[in-house]
């Protein structure tokens, strides 16, 4: 039964500084962007968000909601490079071999889509969803973006869970078997987890425990992140 996002007091070690960051982030009205945002709308730079988790952690899940509810831009990474393996370009082979094996697509590859998104989009914030996946896309993305972005969300969820709600999720994915998953995982573990690990000793991680053990509520609100979000505040 679904309990509600909770456990946030590892972060009560995070500094004041980033607590009003993500206070900033989250709690603005739409048509007002918070001070940090507004700031950057001014220099024209993106504020960025990277969300990370494991595959089925409910990274887009939740993304959709935060962008609807505070005004940010989704672009996920995952999503981008599914359209580039269906719209016949020549990385499409490429990308539909990588998937399947539940391995990481080039970083200049997903790099450039990400930016290209970026720039064309109206909107100055951005939940960019499923990126970066290793510590060399974070590299690349850094490198060619020429920026970090204002902070991360990390989206930690019991391995059980993902592999059930993955195996659930029946929107026809190359990747969504047993056997993929199992080796999504181990990417996960083995290259995503130090890029979560980077950010969390930068003091730029927001993680979000997802208690949940079944799948009886298959979408949470936006409240349970606001709910976090806010107890974290009072910390
Ligand atoms: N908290 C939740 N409880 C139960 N099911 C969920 C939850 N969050 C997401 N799901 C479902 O799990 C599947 C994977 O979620 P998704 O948002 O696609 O994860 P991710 O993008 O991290 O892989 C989807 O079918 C979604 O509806
Ligand atoms: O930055 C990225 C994002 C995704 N992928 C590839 O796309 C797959 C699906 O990613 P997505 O984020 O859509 O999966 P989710 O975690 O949401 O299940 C991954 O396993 C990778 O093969 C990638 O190579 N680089
Ligand atoms: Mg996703």
């Amino acid at each position: 039964m679904w309990r509600r996002l909770t456990s946030l007091s590892h972060l009560r070690q995070v500094r004041r500084a980033d607590e009003l960051k993500i206070c900033q982030a989250f709690c603005t009205d739409i048509t007002k962007p918070p001070v940090e945002a507004e700031s950057h709308y001014r220099r024209n730079s993106p504020f960025v968000a990277f969300v990370l988790g494991g595959p089925g952690s409910g990274k887009g899940t939740q993304c959709l909601k935060i962008a609807e509810t505070f005004g940010f831009e989704h672009i996920g990474a995952g999503d981008l490079l599914r359209k580039e393996m269906y719209s016949g370009s020549e990385n499409g082979d490429m990308i539909q071999k990588l998937m399947k094996e539940g391995s990481i697509a080039p970083s200049e590859v997903t790099v450039k889509l990400i930016k290209k998104a970026i720039e064309s989009a109206e909107n100055r914030k951005f939940l960019i969803d499923g990126f970066p996946r290793s510590e060399e896309n974070r590299m690349a993305y850094e490198r060619i973006v020429g920026a970090e972005p204002n902070f991360v969300l990390f989206f930690d969820c019991p391995e059980e869970v993902m592999v059930k709600r993955v195996l659930n999720r029946n929107e026809g994915r190359v990747d969504d078997n047993e056997h993929t998953v199992k080796e999504r995982l181990k990417v996960y573990k083995g290259t995503t987890l130090p890029v979560v690990n980077h950010y969390a000793k930068k003091g730029k991680l927001y993680k979000v425990v997802d208690i949940t053990d079944t799948l009886q509520k298959q979408v949470i609100g936006i409240e349970e992140v606001e709910c976090a979000v806010e107890k974290y505040m009072r910390m």
